[in-house]
């Protein structure tokens, strides 16, 4: 009903706000955009669910997440990724390796910063009755 579209309008505003927040941070350009399969052939071979900001947004606006908790899954899909396919904490992985915990970090803590628990709960009671 009207209610329940207007929580949905209202997820869509705040996971819309942890993106950008995401976005504009330097630290995480290179989470900005799809990796370039082009440029690293293997990459699909190595990641089954390559995930970016840009390809979060895009599912935002294709109402792909209902919950707080879908959306956390799929964000978490990029520092994992990157955690996964840059394994050597030695060589140049490790620069990226930071920004992928650093990301996760930051994810989390825009999150608890911002989200109403009741809210999430509204949300995922709303998911249980579709
Ligand atoms: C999320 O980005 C990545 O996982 C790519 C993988 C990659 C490897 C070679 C080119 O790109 C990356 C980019 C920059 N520094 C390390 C790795």
């Amino acid at each position: 009903e009207e209610q329940e579209e207007d929580m949905q309008r209202e997820l869509r505003c705040f996971l819309r706000h942890i993106t950008e927040r995401l976005y504009l941070d330097r630290r995480f350009k290179t989470f900005t955009k799809p990796v370039d399969t082009v440029q690293v052939p293997d990459y699909l071979q190595v990641i089954k669910q390559p995930m970016d900001l840009s390809s979060l947004l895009t599912n935002i606006d294709k109402h792909k997440y209902i919950t707080v908790n879908e959306f956390v899954r799929d964000a978490d899909l990029i520092w994992n990724n990157a955690l996964t396919y840059n394994p050597d904490s030695a060589t140049l992985d490790r620069k990226i390796r930071h920004r992928a915990h650093a990301l996760k970090d930051a994810l989390h803590a825009i999150i608890r910063e911002h989200l109403d628990p009741e809210f999430e709960k509204a949300c995922e009671a709303m998911k249980e009755r579709r």
